[in-house]
């Protein structure tokens, strides 16, 4: 496969976003798949703005270089939302399974993400984080497949605290993008301004 610039000796590099209401385990999450650690309770501060890492991964014998973007809940730490999402291939929308809240708040990032994200073919992935806290689940595993049917979404639940379906998810998303050739496909320029964004775009490799 042609990495973004067009070579095929570099590592292909792609975007991922992770997004959904505060405290849900997005930074977890992360941490979890990047470093495989979990911090204690007293240890975790919710995130300002954006943070983003970057994470080497290998599917079916190719190695991909992932920069995982992770986004502020909380929306007085939102700021240049729109800019989170440029050159996204991947989206995790993340809900808390003990938090009805956070599941019913998925139609209002869902709104978020065809605002920003401009190619209907960006990869999104709908997560249950935390299904550890099993006694105070709120959520159950088919309301939350049937919300990733019906936004037609991939869907996994998993556990940051106890690492169940965390490496799941990420490599899940990773394989519908590589699947997915208009992600990797250039764009035609008809004019300097679009070229800016263009490049802009090439640079992380997306159509969005
Ligand atoms: N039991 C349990 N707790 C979790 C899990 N994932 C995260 N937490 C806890 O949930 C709280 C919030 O986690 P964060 O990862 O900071 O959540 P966030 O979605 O990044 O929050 P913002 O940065 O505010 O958007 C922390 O106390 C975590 O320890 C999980 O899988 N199980």
């Amino acid at each position: 496969m042609a990495t973004s610039n067009g070579s095929t000796s570099n590592i292909p590099t792609l975007k991922l976003l992770l997004i959904g209401n505060s405290s849900v385990g997005k930074s977890s999450l992360l941490l979890r798949f990047t470093d495989d650690t979990f911090l204690p309770q007293e240890e975790v501060s919710a995130t300002i703005g954006v943070d983003f890492k970057v994470s080497m991964t290998n599917i079916e014998g190719k190695t991909y270089k992932l920069t995982i973007w992770d986004t502020a809940g909380q929306e007085r730490f939102r700021t240049l939302t729109s800019s989170y999402y440029r050159g996204a291939q991947g989206v995790i929308l993340v809900y808390d399974v003990s938090s009805r809240d956070s599941f019913e708040a998925l139609d209002n990032w869902w709104n978020e993400v065809n605002t920003y994200c401009s190619s209907p073919d960006v990869v999104k992935m709908i997560v249950g984080n935390k299904v550890d806290k099993e006694s105070s689940r709120a959520v159950t595993y088919k309301e939350g497949a049937a919300m990733a049917r019906k936004l037609q979404t991939l869907f996994i639940e998993c556990s940051a605290k106890t690492n169940v379906g965390v490496k799941e998810a990420f490599e899940e998303l990773v394989t519908k993008i590589i699947e997915t050739p208009s992600l990797w496909q250039k764009k035609q320029t008809p004019n300097n301004t679009v070229r800016v964004n263009v490049q802009q775009s090439q640079a992380s490799g997306c159509s969005c």
